[in-house]
């Protein structure tokens, strides 16, 4: 039995080493998972961020264009030739423009009127283009290599081109990914910027997203060192997750090994399942005749606590509220019992223990009518013995007497058990018509030696059989103190000299023995 769940706890030292280590391993599995999977998560969610960033640039930067072309003629005078500088001046982008005309030639830049061609690769582009504009990166003599044009010609065939340093572009990409996330941003198969980061031999992962209607693409990389220093940054978190998961660990194990090895909740278990076994001591009469009569009695035998005493049974149930459950198994066992052997136990009345408390109770007769007429056979056979364990009070006792009449109406007899140990007195014995007095073990071991239990007893029994009543003398082991009881002049003996508590079956043995005697 388990009187702490310390007691059932392995030692501290063992859990310590067990869940420490489990917990550490999970501590480490589900940051390292879990950091990985929001890293992969935040790569998404930025390049996605550096994406739109970027597509909103590009249609800025395609509106300016269009604002300044929608106000441009195909001359080259000086006025037009300052706006465009003014258009410089203001522009977020741009430092330079040139405008050109429907064969695609450049005739005014920003530094006076010019006269060249624009590449053929490139108007291909703005030809093949739906809205007549492209992006690209040439060489420029102001602006050096890889700078950065947009071209848009308008429906009048008038188009403009903005030259850039190819990093503006990159502008929010920059400010929504550094300096955690390299990033490689090309037009066509030219890069336009380049993060200065070796990710080829340290990425975790890395994520590719294109700008639809241009050949621009963005590849953002999420690095093995922004992983390591998250992770490092972590570790206190890590700590405390260990700890906490090492006493969930430590509390489910006692919740667990409670559940399991605590004998209330096994004696729970057993009496809702049915479980617990009913064995049957036959009370023999010392009339001619034989014995005519058994006490059913509980029999558990745990699988964690070995064999349970039905005393810890009976005092657990009380305790748990659960004492009429047991009663009614027990009731319900011995119907199965009369079905089971009908012919053999034809002539035997059974007894049941019954807590006296619940023969108080209000629903205890009806429950009991309903058990009865579930088993017909227990009728006018099943007896009910009660321990007089407490005094009853002023209230109970009018009440205590309207329910044993009520029981007695159902055809049951009622004994009065352990007679002399409890309450059970004689001003109690006059109040209560029980069929069948049981004298308690205690007289009967002293009977033979002390001279005071013998006078006792033979006032009880004379009281009895004035009374009308049965009397049973239990815990009979001996042929000495068989004699004696036989002596006192007590009609039926319930002991091991005759019989101890047996299952059904080797009851019925015994039975089938010695029905003839
Ligand atoms: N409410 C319920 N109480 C029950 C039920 N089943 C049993 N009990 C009560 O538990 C107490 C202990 O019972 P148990 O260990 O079964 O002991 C019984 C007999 O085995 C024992 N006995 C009978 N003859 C002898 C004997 O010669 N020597 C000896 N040492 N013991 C003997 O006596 C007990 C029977 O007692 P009683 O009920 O008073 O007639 C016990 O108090 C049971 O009442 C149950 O289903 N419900």
């Amino acid at each position: 039995m388990f009187k702490s769940i310390n007691s059932i706890m392995p030692s501290k030292k063992k859990c310590f080493f067990y869940y420490g280590f489990i917990s550490l391993f999970l501590s480490v599995f589900v940051f390292m998972l879990g950091l990985y999977a929001y890293q992969l998560k935040d790569l998404e969610n930025r390049a996605e961020s550096a994406k739109n960033a970027l597509t909103y640039r590009m249609n800025d930067i395609f509106l300016e264009l269009k604002h300044i072309v929608d106000n441009s003629e195909l001359s080259c005078e000086k006025e037009d030739i300052d706006r465009l500088r003014r258009m410089t001046f203001y522009s977020p982008t741009f430092k330079e423009f040139g405008l050109f005309n429907d064969n695609f030639r450049v005739y005014c830049t920003t530094y006076g009127p010019r006269d060249f061609a624009i590449f053929s690769s490139i108007v291909n582009r703005i030809k093949e283009s739906s809205e007549r504009k492209t992006v690209s990166l040439v060489r420029s003599h102001s602006l050096g290599e890889s700078t950065f044009f947009a071209f848009y010609q308008g429906a009048d065939g008038l188009g403009i081109n903005g030259l850039a340093p190819s990093q503006v572009l990159a502008v929010d990409v920059d400010y929504l990914l550094s300096p955690d996330l390299p990033y490689e941003l090309t037009i066509g198969k030219q890069t336009v910027v380049s993060s200065e980061y070796n990710h080829k031999s340290s990425v975790l992962a890395k994520r590719v997203e294109s700008l639809d209607g241009w050949a621009i693409s963005l590849v953002v990389f999420s690095p093995f060192s922004l992983y390591w220093g998250h992770l490092v940054s972590l570790l206190p978190f890590m700590f405390i997750f260990c700890l906490l998961c090492c006493l969930i660990f430590y509390t489910a194990h006692g919740g667990i090994l409670y559940y399991r090895y605590s004998l209330p909740l096994n004696i729970k278990r057993a009496i809702k399942d049915n479980s617990i076994d009913v064995h049957f001591q036959p009370i023999v009469s010392l009339k001619a005749g034989g014995f005519h009569e058994m006490e059913a009695l509980i029999r558990w035998h745990s699988p964690y606590h070995g064999q349970v005493s039905p005393l810890v049974i009976v005092e657990t149930s009380e305790r748990l509220g659960l004492i009429d459950d047991l009663t009614w198994m027990v009731i319900r066992k011995v119907g199965d019992f009369y079905r089971e052997y009908p012919i053999q136990l034809k002539e035997i009345n059974i007894s049941v223990n019954v807590d006296r408390y619940s023969l108080l109770k209000e629903s205890f007769a009806p429950n009991l009518e309903g058990i009865i007429a579930e088993y017909p056979e227990l009728k006018g056979r099943l007896g009910l013995e009660v321990t007089e364990t407490s005094a009853l009070t002023v209230t109970e006792l009018p009440l205590m007497v309207s329910r044993f009449e009520h029981i007695k109406a159902l055809g049951i007899r009622l004994s009065v058990d352990d007679f002399g140990t409890g309450y059970a007195g004689l001003d109690f014995l006059r109040r209560f018509p029980y069929d069948t007095l049981k004298l308690d073990k205690v007289f009967i071991d002293s009977l033979k030696d002390d001279q005071f239990t013998r006078q006792i007893l033979t006032s009880i029994t004379k009281l009895a059989k004035e009374l009308n009543m049965a009397l049973v003398a239990e815990g009979v082991e001996r042929e000495d103190q068989l004699d004696a009881v036989r002596a006192l002049g007590v009609d039926r003996v319930q002991g091991y000299y005759f019989c101890r508590p047996l299952p059904k079956d080797q009851v019925i043995t015994w039975v089938e023995k010695n029905a003839t005697k």
